[in-house]
């Protein structure tokens, strides 16, 4: 349905919900499934802010031009060359082609690092215990919210990669489940956000070869106990946390679900207790 001037001018000034979608690396690396996953973004309601990963399409690249991938706790051990393919694979590569597809499905997207317009800045991790390299720990009150408040108010879609920067000239490489809770988060005192973590299970699962072992809801205290029973591991402990997170500091939902369910939002749903 078109929007005639008036509604768009009410809906400017007063949004009633804004919804934080990230977009997993196993989906960004299917082009069909992403194809399907960007059509439903676009259809979902009200403005909304797109964060994508795309650490499988970095690992392959790497593979290609005879660089090692090394990851600990889920997150990629940095270098300067390492910097360098995930720069030109995070914000070129599959940024670009992310803001392409939107604009065809006629969405006004914007690709963004967290550099341009200073909206993620980050702090570079110490080396120890673990020296990372080039990765960045952002601060969602340092988010640039000002402006990325006033993309969205304009009808334009911000499109972020999972690069950051330290404000001296330095780019970080940043955990994209980590920028979605600090975008989410920073944007929670102005709107009332709803985090979606999207990948290709459908949720957070007792089995994960098991699509219809869906755990529909989940607390930190039931999180820690599949932790250590091994149900939950590998990267859903990091987007777990960094759902808890959310949903701790201001974000009103965060649901983590399969890419194809976005516009029903059946997943898994956080509880803040
Ligand atoms: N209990 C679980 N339920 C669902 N996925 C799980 C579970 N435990 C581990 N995983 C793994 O976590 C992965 C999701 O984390 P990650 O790869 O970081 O996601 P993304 O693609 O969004 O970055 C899944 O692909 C799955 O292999
Ligand atoms: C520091 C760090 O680990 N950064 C991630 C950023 C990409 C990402 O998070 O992609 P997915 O969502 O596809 O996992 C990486 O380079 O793999």
């Amino acid at each position: 349905m078109m929007m005639n001037n008036n509604d768009k001018n009410n809906r400017n000034n007063n949004i009633a919900k804004l919804s934080i979608v990230k977009i997993g690396g196993n989906i960004v690396d299917n082009p069909k499934a992403l194809e399907t996953f960007l059509t439903d973004f676009n259809c979902l309601e009200g403005p909304k802010v797109l964060i994508h990963g795309g650490g499988a399409i970095a690992s392959k690249m790497s593979v290609q031009l005879g660089i090692e991938t090394k990851k600990v706790d889920g997150r990629r051990i940095t270098d300067a060359e390492t910097l360098k393919i995930v720069t030109m694979v995070y914000a070129g590569l599959i940024n670009k082609d992310i803001v392409a597809s939107l604009q065809k499905l006629g969405c006004n997207a914007i690709g963004l690092s967290g550099a341009d317009a200073n909206c993620i800045p980050s702090i570079r991790r110490s080396p120890e215990p673990i020296d990372f390299g080039f990765v960045g720990d952002p601060d969602p009150q340092k988010v640039n919210k000002d402006f990325i408040s006033k993309l969205v108010e304009s009808d334009i879609t911000p499109v972020f990669c999972a690069i950051t920067h330290d404000g001296n000239g330095t780019l970080l490489n940043t955990n994209a489940d980590t920028i979605a809770y600090t975008v989410a988060t920073a944007l929670s005192g102005m709107y009332k956000t709803v985090l979606y973590y999207c990948f290709e299970k459908e949720g957070v699962l007792m089995n994960i070869d098991d699509p219809e072992s869906l755990i529909e809801s989940i607390n930190r205290d039931e999180c820690d106990k599949l932790i250590e029973q091994g149900v939950i591991a590998d990267g859903m402990i990091p987007k777990l946390f960094n759902s808890f997170n959310a949903i701790s500091h201001g974000v009103s939902e965060v649901i983590i679900l399969h890419a194809k369910n976005l516009l029903t939002g059946k997943g898994t749903v956080l509880i803040n207790s």
